[in-house]
């Protein structure tokens, strides 16, 4: 081997190195990692010319004392000193060209900034340190400078495409895996001839390749003469849809004098590529959010519209009256002293406001509760009265719906509870060429309907026939839904009327020895002394809790007490309830197809906000669902039911409709880590004898929880649902001797629902690796072998995808259509190749997708519904795509999730209004743990390796062989070079070239 080989095998390495410092990789040492960067991302950069093999690499990096192998051999250690110039990627065109043609003219290598390496190789600058030093130069020089200026052709020299171009940036679209070409035109319109004296990406480049005739380099420039053009052909080629960008710097001098400053011209460069499919799922008209507007009438008259009765039947009376609860006057004013950090010294002579700041300040006890909830929740309406004020809206036009009763409304964001708009709440309409007079007539419209994007109003007929014509512009004005919050007020003052001290702070009780049950579950000695206890009432009056992460049979056990007592305990009436609807309809259902109670033993109550079109089929008959009429029995036909299933804030319709105290023996709250302490109140105080009656909690606090705006009752502790404050407050429930008293309590520790690699990063992460995987295994090996793995035997895939967020029309939801087509493809891959190798046939009521945005989720039903192969599938409806929220104590086969985000500026979006995966751990968490068998994760990796909990995920799926797609380090450079270059945009100083 010759010497030159020798030294250019080491250069290649060289540059390998370089490449894995520019990507952040330069800490890896496993061998075989480093091989499959070298062989996957490296090896055949320029597609044509082949690089000798690792191993011959490694050894010319060794064998010239830049790297060192361990005695195994499994690890490679490069040195940290490795100091040397590299030849950039288009270096080997060059050096072939050099081979073969005479070399530069001596005159221009003077031009180079750094003199060649070997003589016999002669060395032009570039390479990934060259071009980094550029970018950094071409930034710092930039740093007072707009964008403009160096995306502005100068001294004649003009950088063109055959493409338009805006604002510098070049976009292209392509709809297959081919290359595409680029031509990219330097031409001299000057009176001067100019050196063109080099070009570069800013920063590596995968998927582009670059290429001119004539080879410019430093060493070798090229003399423009006047009126000369020359072309640079840009290649593009990507077998992964997705957003490619990169950032091309051209270097030109006015003579050739070393002395002389190059000038710099840049041009960005975005391909889009994306299938027939994806360009169906784009927007549909751009992004063009709505002005809010605050400024308020002083008097104003209101126009009185019309409830959705027609809806509801009501044969509940209310013979309890729920008191308007209204914040006093004081709370803005105390919210505002609190915000700004109020001292003693600002209190001063303020009693009333010094009484509720020490209120706050101390700790929650029996003696101060109904005033200390109070408190907290006037806060949190006080911040809730200014958050949705946020989502007034001005010069808004609506349409008659077509039986003309009703009036449409279009409310992007409103299924993403943006802003939070229900059946039965009302929203407020003033004419938009009223809203400057001081006295107005506000209309008021009931909302009688809400679908994706949009709601149905009804108003006066007034409004109707005389108010209302065609076009007319309103402002909208949005109310809070007060009665949640009043039935919580109740809820916290009838638990101090009924003296549920016992329950709520419990101290201990008596000592029973439980009389067990040989039923169920006595494979797992926690679950089965959990059905045992809750039967003999051991902890009562004390709550009884079952916590543990997911997957370990929480839902399981309670539905198993609920059933047993059902059956042990004759006169026992059963009140099962959970946060959100979809948990409660688990509940229930879990209930039902058990078929061990008789199902006309057991009634879900819904309230009447809840739309028919998403009560589960099977629960309908079970149900106070009545055609599509929401139907409250009376109290009576009510207590017959022996198990009665709601959500926590329609027990409060049951305190309201006079349910004796006593009624209900037991009451059993699933997902209890999810709520308001003072929400799963209401459905306690009023509803359980303190007495005699048994309280079960069952959740885990490290899964959602609740929802809040204010940060004040947050600090105050409004965020700790009662499960979380029994557990880590009460010492009934604390350990004793490393034991939980299992007559309180019961900790569960044994998934059984998900393959131990599915578990792994959630299991460190959240629950200190305390969870055992012990899924059945022939069910969670299942996609093991599945064809499409990344890995055999690792079933679970992170797809990187370079995609875009992007929100369409006046709709604040956001959607990534290029992750639409990788969930679709693998939903395919899923359905339409199955049944062999092992893996049975696949129904679609075993996978669930998962996205963070609404928009997202009503995209993927799209493309389902639309595509030849998945709309006539059978059963395909079954298949549920949903928020996190909606899968909250769900799980399926397999789960794909899209995490949609992929551009950093939106992060705050998500921050601040509690949505989407990043910045929210209990979603991400729930996301996880959903699935048993096979679990797919679509998303940038870019953008969610910046928060350590995804960026954990994405590095055991990348370690463990499960990632596919885009390599995620390939697009971080772009991501730098192209934020600071945007940077620039705010200054407003021009530099110098
Ligand atoms: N003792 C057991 N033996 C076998 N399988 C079990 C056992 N207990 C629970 N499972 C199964 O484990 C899975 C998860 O149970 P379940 O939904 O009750 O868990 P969970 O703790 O409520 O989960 P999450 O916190 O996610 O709501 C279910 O498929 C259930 O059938």
């Amino acid at each position: 081997v010759s010497t030159d080989s020798k030294t250019a095998v080491r250069a290649i390495g060289l540059d390998f190195i370089e490449m894995l410092e520019e990507t952040n990789r330069r800490s890896i040492t496993d061998r075989n990692t480093l091989g499959d960067i070298y062989n996957e991302e490296f090896r055949d950069r320029d597609g044509r010319i082949k690089d000798p093999n690792f191993s011959r690499v490694i050894f010319a990096l060794r064998n010239g004392n830049k790297a060192r192998l361990s005695r195994s051999g499994r690890h490679v250690y490069f040195n940290t000193n490795v100091r040397v110039r590299l030849h950039d990627q288009w270096f080997r065109s060059c050096r072939r060209r050099q081979n073969q043609a005479s070399p530069a003219p001596g005159n221009v290598s003077s031009l180079s900034a750094t003199s060649g390496q070997g003589a016999s190789v002669p060395e032009p600058e570039g390479g990934v340190r060259g071009r980094r030093r550029l970018a950094k130069d071409i930034l710092q020089r930039l740093n007072s400078t707009e964008r403009s200026f160096f995306i502005t052709d100068k001294y004649g020299v003009q950088v063109s495409s055959e493409l338009c171009m805006e604002d510098g940036k070049i976009q292209i679209g392509v709809d297959r895996a081919e290359v595409y070409e680029l031509k990219l035109f330097v031409e001299n319109t000057g009176q001067e001839a100019v050196y063109f004296t080099y070009y570069t990406s800013l920063h590596w480049l995968q998927y582009f390749t670059l290429e001119d005739s004539r080879r410019v380099t430093r060493n070798n420039p090229l003399c423009l003469e006047p009126r000369e053009k020359y072309e640079v052909t840009v290649r593009f080629k990507s077998s992964h849809v997705g957003v490619y960008s990169a950032t091309l710097a051209f270097e030109f001098k006015q003579n050739t004098q070393p002395t002389t400053r190059p000038f710099h011209i840049v041009r960005f460069i975005e391909v889009e590529y994306r299938t027939k499919l994806a360009a169906l799922l784009g927007p549909t008209e751009p992004f063009k959010p709505l002005r809010l507007n605050i400024s308020e009438p002083e008097n104003c008259k209101v126009d009185e519209g019309v409830p959705p009765e027609g809806y509801v039947q009501n044969f509940l009376e209310n013979v309890l009256p729920l008191g308007q609860y209204t914040p006093p006057p004081h709370i803005p004013e105390l919210a505002k002293l609190l915000k700004d950090g109020c001292s003693s010294r600002i209190l001063r002579g303020k009693f009333q406001e010094l009484q509720l700041v020490s209120l706050l300040q101390s700790p929650l006890g029996f003696h101060n509760y109904a005033e200390r909830f109070d408190l907290l929740l006037y806060l949190e309406e006080c911040q809730m009265h200014v958050d949705i004020k946020r989502y007034n809206k001005d010069q808004v036009t609506l349409f008659k719906d077509y039986d003309k009763r009703l009036m449409v409304l279009n409310l992007p964001g409103v299924s993403e509870n943006r802003p939070s708009v229900l059946r039965g709440d009302h929203l407020l309409l003033t004419k938009s060429e009223e809203v400057q007079l001081s006295t107005v007539t506000k209309y008021k419209g009931y909302v009688h309907k809400v679908e994706l994007d949009r709601v149905k109003l009804g108003f006066s007929r007034r409004f109707l026939d005389h108010v209302y014509v065609d076009n007319m512009k309103f402002r909208v004005e949005f109310t809070v839904n007060r009665l949640p919050l009043r039935l919580q007020h109740r809820a916290v003052h009838m638990a101090v009327q009924h003296e549920l001290r016992d329950v709520l702070f419990p101290v201990g009780s008596r000592d029973v020895t439980p009389a067990l049950f040989n039923q169920h579950l006595e494979r797992n000695p926690e679950q089965y002394s959990a059905v045992c206890h809750i039967v003999a009432g051991t902890s009562k009056p004390a709550p009884y809790l079952v916590f543990g992460p997911p997957g370990t049979g929480k839902t399981v056990t309670i539905v198993e007490a609920i059933k047993q007592v059902e059956k042990n305990i004759p006169d026992a009436y059963i009140l099962a309830c959970a946060p959100s609807n979809s948990a409660a309809d688990q509940l229930c259902e879990n209930l039902i197809t058990s078929q061990h109670v008789d199902s006309r033993k057991i009634y879900r109550l819904y309230a009447s906000s809840r739309d028919p079109k998403y009560i589960p089929e099977v629960l309908k008959n079970n149900s106070n669902l009545v055609g599509e009429m929401i139907v409250f029995p009376c109290k009576e036909d009510l207590m017959c039911y022996k198990i009665l299933v709601s959500t926590l804030v329609t027990t409060g319709r049951l305190v309201s409709g006079g349910f004796p105290v006593d009624h209900f023996s037991h009451i059993f709250v699933d997902e209890a880590g999810h709520a308001v302490e003072s929400e799963t109140i209401i459905s306690v105080a009023g509803l359980l004898n303190a007495e005699t009656g048994q309280l079960v909690l069952a959740g885990d606090p490290r899964q959602l929880g609740p929802i809040l705006r204010s940060p004040l009752a947050i600090n105050h502790g409004l965020d700790i649902s009662l499960l979380e404050r029994l557990m880590t407050q009460n010492d009934l429930y604390k350990k004793d001797n490393m034991e939980f008293d299992k007559r309180y309590v019961t900790k569960l520790l044994l998934n059984y629902r998900s393959h131990p690699s599915i578990l792994k990063v959630p299991n460190e992460l959240f629950y200190d690796g305390e969870l055992v995987a012990c899924a059945n295994e022939i069910s969670s090996n299942q996609y093991c072998t599945w064809e499409h793995l990344p890995k055999r035997g690792f079933p679970v895939i992170f797809h990187g995808v370079p995609g875009k967020d992007e929100r369409e029309s006046n709709s604040p939801s956001f959607f990534n259509i290029y992750e639409i087509e990788i969930i679709v493809g693998y939903l395919k891959k899923l359905l339409l190749t199955q049944a062999k190798k092992g893996i049975s046939r696949i129904s679609p009521r075993d996978i669930g997708i998962i996205a963070p945005y609404r928009k997202q989720v009503e995209k993927i039903k799209w493309a389902i519904r639309t595509d030849e192969d998945l709309q006539n599938y059978m059963c395909i409806k079954d298949l549920k795509v949903g928020s996190v929220e909606e899968f909250q104590g769900q799980e399926r086969k397999v789960i794909l999730v899209s995490a949609v985000r992929s551009s950093k500026e939106h992060i705050i979006l998500d921050e601040s209004f509690n949505i989407g995966f990043l910045k929210n751990e209990k979603r991400f968490n729930v996301a996880v743990t959903r699935a048993k068998a096979l679990f797919i994760m679509v998303g940038n990796p870019t953008i969610l390796r910046t928060d350590e909990t995804w960026g954990r995920f994405i590095d055991f799926c990348f370690e463990q062989g499960g990632y596919t797609g885009l390599p995620f380090i390939s697009v971080e450079g772009i991501e730098e070079v192209e934020k600071c270059l945007l940077a620039l945009n705010i200054q407003d100083e021009r530099g110098e070239f």
